[in-house]
């Protein structure tokens, strides 16, 4: 077996430095922050799944910790970014402002991700030739950052699910909401084994560079952080996780009239966090929040949802519109007619995220959550990012799956589970996946073809490769597919004409 497969691949052997909490006990604690201090601390090392611009942005920021940074493990999907990896100067470059900043240290490990088709995963194993390849590791994971995109998290973590263990901790680093639902569905449906989840969100603005292992740090922003309650440590019954009065197999009950504005009044009460933090979730908590670049703040549990919800009501708006547009952020501002639209979107999102259960014990959200409130949100933020192409458009322009799934659609799904028929949001849905549907088989027609009689050395390439994709995003694909063509019949950029039609 090879050697490097017990534990990846290792930067340096020197890197796991001694635990925080050298100091000897002594007598109970005093306060709370004593009480965390006297927690031991097993394993530094924080784990990156998905190697992006959050990913190379999150690594880059927790190696710049300024005294003894955090042994740090990317982990890698592909054999080909393990090879660029070890071929490369085994750096992370951030540009800020043109400048770059290079960072070395971080390990690497290569988890092939398990494929899902129609909701199920796929076995791969018995189309392996080895249960072992450089960078396989099966070394538990303690601190895990999820930053893949959100339909990605799936077939990601499945792979290293049992690396995670009911101590651990996972961060999940999404646009959207239901991915940790969905996670503990699909990887840990059992309680009593499943890791603790932190969630957060990130408002950075980061591009992507030509070379593969650095990131430009466009905007800066902030990291909003909170730790979810796990359900071994609550009342599922609690207003937290909610019982839906329309889930599917529950007998529907008309919803009752609320007034959130006074709370208690239709809503149970919340329900005190008891359980303290568990060592790796402080651990990782307290960690982000020393790195200043990454402007992290913890927020507690209903907090956080609610700038999960206000996130989401912008993605909602802002994602769909620049694709259905193909434009860039600001298009959607000054346009009479588009502000129709917004209008009637926002009105659909504004009485879900208004009858969630989870906010009904919590004062404001009527008016947090009004329609013309998101409005105002979303004209800012519109204005603010106005020359940005959104991520949605980026992964339509390159034939990506969206999170449209993870946006409209969870409005969508959860308007039915709360028997509030969101047609609005459904439409954007198949037609922003329409979009993605027609871009995705434009590019397929850039595979080039053979168009009439050849001789045996003589290739016509279909122009679409080069000139219908550009300006979408996607040149680099196209020119890599003509290239490829180029080479494999070996003809060079003097031979006889490679494109035509
Ligand atoms: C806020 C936002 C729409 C700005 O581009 C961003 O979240 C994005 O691109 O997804």
């Amino acid at each position: 077996m090879d050697p490097q497969a017990k534990q990846g691949i290792r930067a340096s052997e020197q890197d796991e430095p001694p635990s925080l909490n050298d100091e000897e006990e002594s007598g109970p604690p005093k306060d709370t922050a004593e009480f965390y201090r006297a927690q031991p601390i097993f394993n530094r090392r924080i784990h990156v799944l998905g190697t992006g611009n959050v990913g190379k942005f999150v690594a880059h920021s927790l190696r710049g910790i300024p005294q003894d940074p955090p042994p740090v493990t990317l982990i890698f999907h592909r054999h080909e970014h393990l090879t660029a990896w070890e071929e490369s100067r085994k750096v992370i470059n951030l540009i800020t402002g043109g400048d770059s900043v290079y960072r070395e240290g971080c390990d690497v490990e290569l988890a092939f991700p398990n494929p899902r088709y129609h909701g199920k995963e796929i076995d791969q194993s018995e189309l392996r030739r080895s249960d072992s390849w450089p960078g396989k590791s099966d070394e538990p994971i303690d601190s895990l950052i999820v930053c893949t995109k959100a339909p990605n998290v799936l077939s990601a973590l499945s792979p290293i699910k049992h690396r995670l263990h009911s101590e651990s901790i996972i961060l999940f680093l999404q646009n959207g909401m239901g991915t940790v639902d969905e996670v503990s569905r699909e990887i840990f449906p059992d309680p009593a084994t499943r890791p603790y989840y932190m969630v957060g969100i990130n408002s950075h603005g980061l591009h992507r560079a030509a070379d593969q292992f650095t990131t430009v740090h466009a905007g800066f922003g902030l990291i909003s952080l909170g730790i979810l309650p796990h359900e071994r440590n609550r009342d599922p019954t609690a207003p937290y996780a909610p019982i839906l009065k329309f889930a599917p197999g529950r007998k529907a009950e008309p919803i009752e009239p609320k007034n959130p504005a006074t709370p208690g009044l239709s809503a149970q009460e919340p329900e005190p966090v008891a359980a303290p933090w568990t060592p790796n979730q402080r651990y990782l908590l307290r960690t982000l929040l020393r790195v200043p670049v990454l402007g992290a703040t913890g927020f507690s549990p209903p907090d956080l949802l609610q700038i999960q919800l206000e996130k989401l009501a912008v993605n909602c708006i802002i994602n769909p519109l620049t694709v259905l547009l193909d434009a860039r952020n600001g298009s959607i501002l000054y346009n009479y007619s588009i502000s129709r639209v917004i209008r009637l979107l926002l009105a659909e999102i504004s009485l879900v995220i208004r009858s969630l259960p989870e906010l009904q014990h919590i004062p404001n959200v009527e008016q947090r959550f009004d329609p013309g409130r998101l409005e105002t949100i979303v004209v800012g933020v519109a204005h603010a990012t106005k020359d940005n192409i959104s991520s949605m458009l980026a992964d339509v322009r390159a034939g990506r799956v969206t999170e449209m799934n993870y946006i409209n659609g969870w409005i969508v799904r959860k308007g039915e589970e709360l028997g509030i028929k969101c047609f609005m949001n459904y439409m954007m849905v198949h037609l922003v996946e329409g979009k993605g549907r027609m871009v995705s088989a434009e590019l397929r027609e850039g595979v080039p073809f053979v168009d009439g009689p050849l001789d045996a050395t003589e290739i016509r390439l279909k122009e679409v490769t080069a000139t219908a994709n550009e300006g979408k995003g996607n040149s680099e694909s196209a020119t890599a597919n003509a290239r490829s063509l180029e080479n494999s019949t070996g003809e060079g950029p003097d031979g006889k004409p490679v494109a035509s039609t």
